[in-house]
């Protein structure tokens, strides 16, 4: 068996951004993020931020050329992309050397930073149209970048569709894919045009970093091409990906932070150790459920623990007990299995107190009793509580609001981190003891040290 062929590669021909946020850096995360072996033919070197590019220094077309003839003629290209290419002399090198290869071709014909700085130079516009727009499986331009290849402004939807198929039928392209990012519509449309027909990929508009958008949705289409997905499925894969990598983007530097190509394997490698986690924590405290059981709360108890603090938004992102933890003859059971998403009122307490303890991702909730609050201050834990009687007629008013209030009341009154919070209910409310902790490991340890 040769497990060489389940590896799967992808070349990227173009600048490095030291900044790590555009070009071949951008390029590499997002190979890795799919699973693909990444290759590299650096065209050029920036020094470059988030704020500006300082310089660029290219590398002579010669070396362009042997870089990519390197990794073709021994490790092989599944599929290829090219980004910056910024001078003519680069442009004919990488044309001639692609040339003897058939792998596909993804162009991103990057012309000008996000920050401002040209990274094509005027002189090279055209060579870019005669050598490499023929070769491409698919041109991908933004709304300026296929003003300047189609010749025509774009306005419109329907405009972004005539420049499309200008790039494919007048420049000689397979497909072409103009991005809607720069287009003032109410979502983020990009207009396919392949094969002789229109498709339309559309995701809402998002708040957060679009530095290297351009890069890491092309370079996600070519490692879905090397996987050997089709042109139209991976373009829709890529969508889904920029889309939340743009979402929970990297909030680094002063100007335009950086798209988070980890997310994509991140969020699902997380929930998976957030659910293995407190799985074996639940089974646990079933295991020691007799000792537990006189602190169980007449609403049932509940465990949970959040994703880490960047991707912890709202209950969604916390995982608990499906119809929560009750007594059960003389020991306590989990009612259902563990999902995100499972708890309302816990969650939402991990989640503000995560505002100013991001490593404190885990809670437990108990029956209030002064026993307990004792022995929590016996054995040092620190220890904090809100009163339901002062909350404000508007916080009230408020659906949800009541325990991040609560929670936010009882860390401002301390100096320090609370293990524990606790409340002394309200009519109808019960009094309730809440233990944080870093993981359900954590929180496991102060319960049993609480109820020994
Ligand atoms: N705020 C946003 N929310 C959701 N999607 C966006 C947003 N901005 C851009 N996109 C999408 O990201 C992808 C890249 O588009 P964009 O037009 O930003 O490319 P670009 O200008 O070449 O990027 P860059 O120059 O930053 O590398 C497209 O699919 C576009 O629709
Ligand atoms: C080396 C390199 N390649 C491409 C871009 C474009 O990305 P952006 O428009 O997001 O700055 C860049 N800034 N630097």
């Amino acid at each position: 068996m040769d497990a060489r062929k389940y590896v799967k590669t992808a070349l990227t021909i173009a600048g490095s951004d030291s900044g790590g946020g555009a070009g071949i850096e951008a390029d590499l995360k997002t190979f890795s993020a799919f699973g693909v072996h990444g290759l590299v033919a650096i065209i050029s070197v920036t020094a470059q931020n988030t704020q500006e590019v300082r310089a660029i220094y290219d590398v002579s077309p010669e070396v362009v050329a042997k870089q990519i003839e390197a990794v073709a003629d021994d490790i092989g290209v599944d599929a290829a992309k090219t980004g910056m290419l910024s001078n003519a002399e680069i442009i004919k090198a990488v044309a001639r050397t692609v040339k003897k290869y058939e792998f596909p071709l993804v162009v991103d014909p990057v012309m000008i930073a996000k920050s401002g700085a040209p990274l094509l130079r005027e002189d090279a516009m055209d060579a870019l149209i005669e050598y490499i727009i023929p070769l491409a499986t698919l041109v991908t331009p933004n709304k300026p970048e296929a003003e300047k290849l189609s010749g025509i402004k774009i306005e419109t939807l329907e405009d972004a569709k005539k420049a499309a198929k200008i790039i494919v039928e007048e420049l000689g392209a397979k497909a072409a894919i103009v991005k809607g990012g720069h287009l003032n519509l109410s979502e983020a449309v990009d207009v396919l045009y392949h094969a002789g027909k229109f498709r339309e990929y559309r995701a809402p508009f998002v708040e957060g970093c679009t530095h290297g958008t351009g890069c890491s949705f092309s370079a996600a289409i070519t490692a879905n091409l090397a996987k050997g997905k089709g042109l139209e499925e991976a373009i829709k894969v890529a969508k889904e990906f920029i889309t939340m990598g743009i979402f929970y983007g990297a909030r680094i530097g002063k100007g335009h932070c950086p798209v988070n190509q980890n997310v994509w394997i991140e969020i699902p490698a997380e929930k998976w150790r957030v659910y293995e986690s407190l799985t074996k924590a639940v089974r646990e405290l079933e295991r020691i459920g007799d000792r537990i059981l006189p602190h169980v709360p007449e609403v049932g108890m509940n465990f949970v623990y959040a994703l880490p603090r960047l991707y912890a938004r709202t209950p969604k992102d916390v995982a608990g007990v499906k119809g929560r933890i009750v007594r059960f003859g003389n020991t306590v059971k989990a009612v259902g299995s563990i999902e995100f998403g499972a708890s309302s009122h816990l969650a939402r307490a991990v989640l503000k107190f995560m505002e100013f303890y991001p490593e404190i991702r885990s809670a437990l909730n108990l029956r209030y009793s002064r026993g307990l609050i004792d022995r929590a201050q016996k054995n040092g834990f620190k220890v904090s509580f809100y009163d339901r009687r002062e909350e404000p007629e508007e916080i009230k008013a408020k659906e949800g609001a009541t325990i991040p209030w609560g929670i936010e009341t009882a860390i401002k009154r301390l100096s320090g981190r609370p293990d524990i919070i606790y409340h002394l209910g309200d009519w109808e409310k019960e009094a309730m003891v809440l233990i944080f902790g870093e993981s359900p490991e954590d929180v496991l340890r102060k319960l049993k040290m609480l109820t020994e």
